[in-house]
C-alpha cells in the first residue's frame, strides 16, 4: 500500500500528484472588533490555543496523507515564518490583493517548481484552521477519478433569509429554500492548470475556486465538511476555534513544530 501511494505521487506520475496551497496574503478586517485599533498582525498569525492560528492549519496539511507538499502563499514582505521549517511545506512571497490573485500568484509558484499542468491542487484558507488531516486524504479520496474535483461543503443549517435595508433598519425581504443550499468551504480540489486557467478568467470576483471552475461549465463535488471546518472571520470566531482545538487535545500543532523556530535549518524537501 505504501509503494502505491508513493508511486502515485511520485514525478511524471500520469495520475498526477496532491498539492497543498494555502492563500495566506489577507489583513484579517473582519476580525477586527468594532472601535479596536488594527493589531500589528494579520487574523492568520494571531495565538490560538498558543499557536499562530495557521500554524494549525499547517499542521493538518503536514498530517495529510496524500500530499507531495504544501505552498503558504504570502503577502509580498511576509517574512513571519521565516524561521519556521518543515519538509513537508513551503512559503513564498506571491500574494495579491485580492484572494484570487494571491491563489494565482502561488499556482505559478507550483508550476515554476515542478508541478505539473495536471498535478492536483487542494487550495485551503489559512484562517480554516480547525481541518484536520483526515478531511484533507478524505476529500482527495472522493475527488481524485472524478473529471472536475470538488470541494469540502456544509449543507446550510438554518432558515434562509435574504434582507432589505430601508429606513427602520435592516428587514426580512423573503424566505428561501434551503433544500439546494451549502456553504462553501475549503479545501477545494482542482487540476492545477485547468484551475489557473479558469481564475485568470474571472478574476477578483472568483471568491472560491469552484466559482471560477462553474463558470467554465463544471460542476464540482460537494464532500460534507462539517460545522467545524468554519473560517475563522469574525472576532467570536477565534474563541470558538480555541475551543474546539482544545477539546480536540490541543498539542498536535505544538509538538510538530516545537524547537523549530529560530536558527532552524530547512529541512530538504524532494520537490522543492
Ligand atoms: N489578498 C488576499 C486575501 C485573503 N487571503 C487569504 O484568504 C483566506 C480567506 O480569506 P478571508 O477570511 O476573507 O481573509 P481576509 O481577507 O484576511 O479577511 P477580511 O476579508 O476580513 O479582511 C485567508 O486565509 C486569507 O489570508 C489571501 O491570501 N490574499
Ligand atoms: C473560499 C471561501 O472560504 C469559501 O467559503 C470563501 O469564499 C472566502 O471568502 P472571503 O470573503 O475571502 O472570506
Amino acid at each position: 500500500m505504501t509503494d502505491l501511494l508513493a508511486a502515485a505521487n511520485a514525478p511524471g506520475c500520469p495520475q498526477g500528484r496532491f498539492w497543498g496551497l494555502i492563500p495566506c496574503a489577507g489583513v484579517g478586517a473582519r476580525a477586527i472588533p468594532a472601535g479596536a485599533p488594527a493589531p500589528d498582525l494579520p487574523k492568520q498569525y494571531h495565538l490560538v490555543a498558543g499557536q499562530p492560528m495557521v500554524l494549525h492549519t499547517l499542521a493538518a496539511f503536514a498530517g495529510a496523507q496524500r500530499l507531495a507538499g504544501t505552498l503558504v502563499a504570502l503577502a509580498p514582505g511576509d517574512t513571519y515564518l521565516d524561521g519556521y521549517h518543515s519538509s513537508l511545506w513551503f512559503h513564498a512571497q506571491c500574494g495579491g490583493a485580492t484572494r484570487a490573485d494571491t491563489v494565482i500568484g502561488g499556482l505559478k509558484v507550483l508550476l515554476a517548481r515542478g508541478a505539473a499542468q495536471h498535478d492536483w491542487v487542494l487550495v485551503h484558507d489559512a484562517a480554516r484552521c480547525l481541518v484536520t488531516s483526515a478531511q484533507i486524504d478524505g476529500l482527495i479520496a472522493e475527488c481524485e477519478h472524478d473529471s472536475v474535483g470538488g470541494l469540502l461543503a456544509h449543507k446550510l443549517p438554518d432558515t434562509l433569509k435574504t434582507a432589505i435595508t430601508g429606513p427602520t433598519g435592516v428587514r426580512v425581504a423573503s424566505t428561501v429554500d434551503r433544500s439546494d443550499k451549502w456553504l462553501a468551504q475549503t479545501p477545494q480540489m482542482f487540476r492545477l492548470g485547468s484551475l489557473l486557467d479558469a481564475l485568470n478568467r474571472m478574476g477578483a470576483a472568483a471568491t472560491d475556486e469552484a466559482s471560477a471552475m462553474e463558470a467554465m461549465g463544471h460542476r464540482p463535488k460537494l464532500i460534507p465538511g462539517g460545522a467545524h471546518n468554519f473560517k475563522v472571520t469574525y472576532p467570536d470566531d477565534f474563541a470558538l476555534a480555541e475551543a474546539v482545538l482544545m477539546q480536540r487535545g490541543g498539542s498536535a500543532t505544538l509538538e510538530l513544530f516545537k524547537g523549530k523556530r529560530d536558527n532552524a535549518q530547512p529541512v530538504g524537501n524532494p520537490f522543492f
